[in-house]
């Protein structure tokens, strides 16, 4: 089903009084993505991610899970898996007995339930705990069992909203692994709502951006860095020696540059205009550098990251 959309939202808007918490959406999420869904606190992602898994009915617009459209929210129900924003775990049951109860929510017979929840302990990692009560369970175990959970019903679309929130390093390095087998084991798409920038730049295929409830950015994550935050400063390092005649060719190019300390270690700072593309910038810096008889010992451009990109698109005007 690769390349199909697995989910295809178009004008969507839901408000709560008079907050618009989601706009206008428009989506088309190809089928085995795994798709970072971003934005600051109170940007629309939850209530997106309600919408879209039939938890709360959109005031207009129209969307698709799986094909299947929004006007038969309980075949999409069957199709979709979640891991909500804040889950509640029943501390006094056993993973698997929690697990079975689910799989038989979704009409598995008592013997085909048990042994779906023992997989998937088994898939995220929690086989020897099964028999445990979910109360001793670590934040980190129960967010796994949160997902085992969430593919009861073997999902073609699974939302996950903050799934690393809270964990220490070990546990998140976990359900990322998690999620990341999810979509390429099982061909699920995945929509990831985090705070986490290096998570998404990790495991995600693209992004989606969210500002006060409209998209202000999406596509994957270099093609959302390049749009938003593409690098407008870089060091270069030469000889020290052949400072002045640096300085005279790089005189000569749109970049601007200058000795930083004195120039007495040989580092130059670059300055790329907004209006130069990068490649031309950097063509023209090294270009003439070499032309002048300047070797360039180092060069490294500052910034081009998600987290730049995400500041860039969200930050109040
Ligand atoms: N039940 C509600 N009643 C009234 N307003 C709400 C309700 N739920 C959300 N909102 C408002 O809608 C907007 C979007 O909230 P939402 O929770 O969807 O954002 P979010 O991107 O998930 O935020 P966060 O990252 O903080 O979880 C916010 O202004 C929020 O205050």
């Amino acid at each position: 089903m690769a390349g199909e959309a697995a989910l295809e939202a178009r004008e969507l808007r839901k408000s709560y009084g008079r907050v618009v918490a989601v706009e206008s959406l428009d989506l088309e999420v190809a089928a085995g993505t795994v798709l970072g869904f971003l934005g600051p606190n109170g940007a629309g992602k939850t209530t997106a991610i309600r919408m879209l898994t039939t938890i709360l009915a959109p005031d207009s617009g129209a969307f698709t899970v799986a094909g299947i459209p929004h006007t038969r929210p309980a075949d999409i129900r069957r199709r979709v898996g979640v891991l909500p924003e804040s889950a509640g775990y029943p501390g006094g049951q056993t993973g698997e007995e929690w697990l079975c109860y689910h799989a038989e929510l979704f009409g598995r017979t008592r013997a085909d339930a048990r042994s779906t929840a023992r997989r998937l302990l088994a898939d995220v990692g929690l086989a020897d705990r099964g028999h445990a009560l979910i109360s001793s369970y670590s934040r980190g175990m129960r967010q796994r069992l949160g997902i085992a959970r969430a593919l009861v019903n073997d999902p073609d679309v699974v939302f996950l909203d903050e799934p690393t929130l809270g964990l220490d390093p070990s546990g998140q390095v976990q359900v990322l692994d998690q999620i990341s087998r999810v979509a390429r084991q099982r061909g699920a798409t995945v929509l990831l709502s985090t705070h986490v920038l290096a998570d998404v730049e990790q495991i995600c295929d693209r992004v989606v951006i969210l500002n006060r409830g409209k998209i202000v950015a999406q596509g994957t994550v270099a093609e959302v860095v390049r749009q938003a935050a593409a690098p407008r400063h870089g060091q270069l390092k030469i000889p020290p020696e052949l400072l002045d005649r640096a300085l005279a060719a790089l005189a000569s190019t749109d970049v601007l540059a200058k000795a930083n300390g004195g120039g007495r270690r040989g580092e130059l700072e670059l300055s790329i205009p907004s209006d130069l593309q990068l490649e031309v910038a950097v063509t023209q810096a090294i270009g003439a550098l070499l032309e002048a008889g300047v070797p360039v010992l180092g060069f490294a451009l500052e910034g081009g990251r998600l987290s730049d990109a995400f500041l860039a698109v969200t930050e109040d005007v």
